[in-house]
């Protein structure tokens, strides 16, 4: 076989990597992680529960999720004046940008960052988890003119981070959805970002470096960028006619609709996105608010009697962090943040077990030519 009939262009179908963490088994329409589906670790256990599949690679006991807990609290102070580099960024500075800077300067204080044994990465990974929630919130409230918040500790890890965000603390339902929120966007086997991680991984870079190159992969809006991009399209519709008139607008004008459609779920909804639909329903029940789950079903039955596509997570994922009162530009740092625990797991696995990505090319230049 030519490497030109090989060619698969955006990679689709291409088996990239053998990976014990997590695979799309899209005809039992399953998210294996690690053996267990994701749905269901979403409906019985917590985003710390996952920290432990991912990291440790077995569910942890109730005394194992208290001690991911405790190394979490333990490690979640930000090093003194790290913040102030927020302070300098233009305010405009989108907040993934933000993200991606703030990790890449969180490497400097890192004393094991040349260390890539399991012991060490997982360490490290710990400790990012734990940081991260104060990067993301705390770059949000600095741009935006507001005191960044300290952690509470008293409060559980999604509590805590819904808190330093909003700086109110959460109820219970809200706590719950938000850390579903977290638990089934932890992983997602070999999206763009997971691929980027691995690939500089792969180099024997650092998984400070893997992760930043993550960051600037899950901006885009046919990546995680999509969550914020639905949102400012369902506010911008302002009620149900208007996001009717407006998505066969777009149909007409051949445009993407942001939420619909994905590589791997192409011709069923993915199960994620079924997930938040019905924490949708909880949170506009307890809001007294039904408007943006009638817009969003809406969109749902244009889009599948008319393209075929069915919505992804960002897109029932949109209006949840909406009605949780989340500023729509922390949409996508924190599906990020709560990406962190699969793409380190990641990095973990492509270090333990690592050949260097450097795959060929389909030449379309011209030969034969001289100077
Ligand atoms: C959590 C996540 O990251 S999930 C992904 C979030 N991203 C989005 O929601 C962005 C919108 N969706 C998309 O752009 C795409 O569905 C992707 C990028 C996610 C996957 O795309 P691919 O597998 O590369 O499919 P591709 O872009 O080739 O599209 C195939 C066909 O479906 C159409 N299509 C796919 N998604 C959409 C969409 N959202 N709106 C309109 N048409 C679409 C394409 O125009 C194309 O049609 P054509 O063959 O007539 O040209
Ligand atoms: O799998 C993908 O390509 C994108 C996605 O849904 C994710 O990263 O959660």
């Amino acid at each position: 076989m030519t490497i030109q009939n090989k060619y698969k262009p955006g990679l689709e179908g291409v088996i990239a990597a053998e990976t014990a963490i997590s695979y799309l088994d899209t005809e039992a329409e399953e998210i294996v992680i690690r053996g267990y589906d994701l749905i269901e670790l979403a409906d019985k256990k917590i985003y710390l529960d996952l920290i432990g599949v991912l990291l440790d690679g077995k569910l942890p006991s109730e005394e194992e999720r208290m001690a991911i807990a405790a190394e979490l609290k333990q490690h979640n102070e930000l090093p003194p004046g790290f913040l102030d580099v927020y302070k300098i960024m233009p305010s405009k500075t989108n907040l993934m940008d933000a993200l991606r800077s703030g990790i890449s300067v969180l490497a400097g204080y890192d004393p094991d960052i040349e260390d890539r044994s399991i012991t060490a990465n997982r360490n490290k990974a710990m400790r990012l988890l734990a940081k991260i929630p104060n990067i993301v919130a705390g770059s949000y409230r600095i741009m935006n003119g507001k005191e960044p918040i300290n952690p509470d500790k008293e409060l559980s890890y999604s509590a805590n981070f819904l808190y330093l965000i909003t700086g109110r603390k959460p109820g219970y339902l809200e706590e719950d959805i938000f850390d579903q929120l977290l638990t089934v966007y932890s992983e997602h086997e070999m999206p763009n970002s997971t691929f980027t991680a691995r690939v500089i991984a792969s180099t024997h870079s650092d998984i400070y470096g893997a992760l930043t190159g993550a960051v600037a992969s899950l901006k885009g809006h046919l990546h995680g960028g999509a969550n914020e991009a639905v949102m400012r399209m369902l506010l911008d519709a302002e009620s149900p006619e208007g996001f009717r008139k407006m998505l066969y607008d777009k149909l007409a004008g051949k445009e993407r609709v942001m939420g619909f459609g994905h590589r791997v779920y192409m011709d069923k909804m993915d199960p994620r996105a079924s997930l938040m639909k019905t924490a949708l329903k909880k949170l506009s029940t307890e809001k007294g608010d039904h408007s943006l789950l009638e817009m969003c079903e809406i969109g749902e039955e244009i889009m599948k009697e008319e393209k075929g596509l069915y919505p992804n997570l960002d897109y029932y994922a949109a209006p949840v962090y909406y009605l949780l009162g989340i500023p729509i530009d922390l949409y996508t740092p924190i599906f990020f943040a709560a990406r962190t625990a699969g793409l380190c797991a990641h990095v973990i696995e492509q270090h333990a077990n690592n050949r260097l990505f450097r795959p060929r090319v389909n030449y379309t230049g011209p030969r034969h030519l001289h100077p």
